[in-house]
């Protein structure tokens, strides 16, 4: 095992439940990774090069809890990262100092039902980095089980591999809602996660795509997104740069708009006669998953990615006389070696475009006013070390 001795300060990027954030170097476990203390058994230490700011990370941040998730002390942020190794406990063999990995940020118990079943997002003693009580990655240094270090191959960079989990999340709900080649998908939003979603249906083989949103910055970039140039376009998605139809067709959501209106408009942006076979719901919107309820064809699947209120009324009625599958996604379970290959082989485009903007850890709270202020045009910012 190398030296521990001589690390930077293991500062990290805190909220409390005041909702302040600061950087400071009283991280759990960093003495004990500073005074030398080898990493526990089936532990590395990963030295962390790069983590992504999630939606989530603001949340907690701005409302102090998601759901029955609730923070109730100093708590540390982030679980996208990626970093490379610095040691190894000796009962680890498949890693070494050196190694680059990206970390997944939930550590399962392997012994309940849900993880027997190898269906570990459901596990009932998950302990996710980040989700209050459980520290987060947005620090120096972490000791993580070396299982849920995930080796890059040399062509990801620390950045692809900190988007490993947004698109774990997107990889995961492609797969779950069966998309098909040439299936006709609606994709609710542009955010991280919905951009994310765009680019696993495209490689799946998806046409029409239509993805909509309320904030017409986040539409050009979607189209931008999946253009072959890196410059961004704000003009009308009805043709491709090379002269063929669009592979994305993008969609304004009025925010008042009726749940109906809006179907119309989305079978209008497929072509006109096609209803979606499956909607990927990105905004957790009461009324956009009304609205791709109402839009899929009959026996399609509005499959809900977003997260919302904890009660909403859909359209009852609808979804019964149509055969509509509505059907949801939890994170992800054994998604990150297929993602790793996916983005290697380039299937998936080119993901390092949803990198927005970049701080150094040292420059973090700037780096989430950043994220958290929509006039800023950000998608995913990274923070690096
Ligand atoms: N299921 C999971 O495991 C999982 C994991 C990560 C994120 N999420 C959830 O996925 C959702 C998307 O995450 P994100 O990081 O992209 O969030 P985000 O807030 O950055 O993006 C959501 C987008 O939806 C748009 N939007 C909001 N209401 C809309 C409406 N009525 N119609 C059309 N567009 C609308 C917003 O303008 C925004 O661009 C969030 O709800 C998040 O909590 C779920
Ligand atoms: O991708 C994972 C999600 O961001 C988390 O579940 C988060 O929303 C709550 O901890």
């Amino acid at each position: 095992m190398s030296s521990l001795l001589n690390l930077k300060p293991n500062i990290g990027v805190y909220t409390d439940p005041q909702h302040n954030l600061w950087i400071d170097d009283a991280v759990p476990s960093v003495s004990d990774i500073q005074s030398g203390a080898t990493p526990a058994e089936g532990e590395v230490v990963v030295e962390i090069r790069c983590t992504g700011i999630c939606g989530s990370d603001v949340h907690f941040w701005h409302a102090g809890r998601i759901g029955p998730m609730v923070v109730e002390d100093k708590h540390v942020l982030g679980h996208e990262s990626a970093g490379e190794i610095i040691a190894v406990h000796p009962s680890v063999t498949h890693l070494k100092p050196g190694d680059r990995v990206a970390i997944e940020p939930g550590i399962p118990c392997h012994t309940c039902a849900p993880c027997l079943r190898g269906r570990y997002n459901g596990c009932e003693r998950v302990l996710f980095r980040s989700t209050p009580p459980i520290p987060g990655l947005l620090r120096r240094y972490i000791a993580h089980p070396a299982l849920w270090c995930h080796k890059l191959p040399p062509s990801l960079s620390f950045e692809d591999g900190a988007l490993l989990e947004p698109l774990s999340v997107a990889l995961a709900a492609v797969e779950r809602a069966n998309l098909r080649l040439g299936d006709a998908a609606l994709i609710c939003g542009a955010g991280p996660i919905g951009l994310a979603t765009l680019l696993c249906a495209r490689a799946a083989g998806a046409y029409p795509l239509v993805i909509t949103d309320l904030d017409a910055g986040r539409l050009a970039f979607a189209e931008s997104l999946l253009s072959s140039s890196s410059s961004s376009s704000s003009s009308s998605s009805s043709s491709s740069s090379s002269g063929g139809p669009a592979r994305v067709r993008t969609l304004l959501v009025a925010p008042e708009e009726t749940k109906e209106a809006l179907a119309a408009r989305i079978v209008d942006a497929m072509g006109g006669r096609t209803e979606p076979d499956v909607a990927l719901e990105c905004t957790g919107a009461e009324t956009s998953i009304g609205a791709a309820i109402e839009a899929v064809r009959f026996g399609g699947t509005v499959f809900v990615v977003g997260v919302g209120k904890s009660e909403m009324e859909f359209p009852f009625m609808r979804m019964s006389t149509r055969e509509v599958d509505v059907r949801f996604q939890y994170r992800y379970a054994n998604t990150w070696p297929r993602a790793i290959r996916l983005v290697e082989a380039g299937v998936l485009g080119d993901v390092g475009k949803l990198v927005t903007h970049r701080f150094p850890i040292e420059e973090a709270v700037s780096a989430f006013e950043t994220s958290a202020d929509p006039k800023n045009g950000a998608i995913k910012v990274m923070i690096t070390n």
